[in-house]
């Protein structure tokens, strides 16, 4: 991209936009009318073209972000679609406060003055903590107003590793929801993909969302780095929208490798074919290691190439992040 001052919604007419020819992604063009949740059988039928999907990688990365317009408002956007997170052993009560007030309200004074004049305040979409500091979240949000501002979002189902008993995760979903939490964060089971155990996958998120019920918002973390392949990433996806996931998220932020881009055209494109199939539009939330303005702004991107600017909103797109927020507010301090 050369030209100065595109706008991020312009960018889909723009030369250097990578153009995506969806089938291509695939060995053999998925038989979308083959998928089921009874057999599988269509799982194996999946074989992802590596080149294409490494050509579509460069692709992206090699796309100049740097001279997009508006780029105040892309900051303040951005705020709106983080899940502020901390996820600790040493979370303190005292820490989440200090995390809510500041997803309650991330721009000082001085930088509300500075670039908000008269508008509205901005607020990170969500909190994100272990079930055991939820209580602290609320008690802030409650104190300050602002429960329907901010949502209160807990990992949960064994994070990180998924390795509990069922009956445990479902019970720590059961708890959570008696919390009146807004949304929870499950994780699988990755060895229930590894060994190809796909009915119990669904299965297991099947029964994770009956405890969520229609009013907690599931996203569904598949820890990306930990499923060896391109097309489990792929089937793991459409298996946790077919059991009833809100949103699919990439990692937990503790795998040795996190939220890719490869990982996120294989899950923007099982987003697409889910939507193909039954109408519904499921959320994306990259997370895990994604902390400053070009990361996020590039996520941004590939959502709006992949699934368009339908998707580029809180209730479709999510940033899990830790450290973004103070990268954000310290380029909105540099304008
Ligand atoms: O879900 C969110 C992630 O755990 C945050 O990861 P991060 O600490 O690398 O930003």
């Amino acid at each position: 991209m050369t030209q100065a001052g595109i706008d991020i919604l312009d960018v889909l007419n723009q030369p250097g936009t990578p153009a995506i020819e969806e089938s291509k992604l695939f060995i053999n063009p998925p038989q979308l009318d083959q998928y089921n949740t009874t057999d599988f059988k269509w799982v194996h039928d999946i074989q992802i073209n590596t080149k294409y999907l490494e050509d579509l990688t460069r692709q992206f990365e090699a796309v100049d972000l740097s001279r997009l317009k508006n780029k105040k408002s892309l900051l303040l956007k951005i705020i709106e679609f983080i899940d502020l997170t901390t996820l600790s052993g040493d979370d303190t009560e005292a820490v989440v406060e200090t995390l809510t007030l500041k997803a309650i309200q991330p721009l000082s004074e001085e930088l509300k003055e500075k670039v908000l004049h008269q508008q509205a305040n901005v607020h990170t979409a969500a909190v994100c903590v272990y079930p055991a500091r939820v209580v602290d979240v609320i008690k802030v949000l409650d104190r300050e107003n602002a429960r329907d501002d901010v949502k209160v979002a807990s990992v949960a189902a064994g994070f990180p590793s998924g390795q509990y008993l069922l009956e445990t995760r479902l019970h720590e979903i059961e708890l959570l929801a008696k919390q009146k939490v807004d949304e929870v964060d499950i994780v699988i089971q990755r060895s229930l993909v590894l060994n190809n155990q796909w009915p119990e996958l669904f299965s297991e998120v099947k029964q994770m969302k009956e405890k969520c019920g229609e009013k907690i918002h599931m996203k569904t973390i598949l820890a990306v780095g930990e499923l060896k392949t391109s097309e489990n990433i792929y089937c793991a996806s459409m298996t946790a929208m077919f059991a009833g996931s809100d949103f699919i998220k990439t990692s937990t932020g503790k795998e040795k490798t996190n939220a890719t881009i490869p990982a996120g055209i294989i899950m923007c494109s099982a987003i697409k074919h889910f939507h193909k199939l039954s109408g519904k539009k499921i959320g994306l939330k990259p997370a895990g290691g994604i902390s400053t303005f070009e990361d996020s702004v590039r996520w941004i991107y590939l959502v709006l190439i992949m699934l368009g600017p339908d998707w580029l909103n809180k209730d479709l797109f999510r940033i899990g992040a830790s450290s973004l927020l103070n990268n954000i507010l310290q380029e909105l301090e540099a304008l």
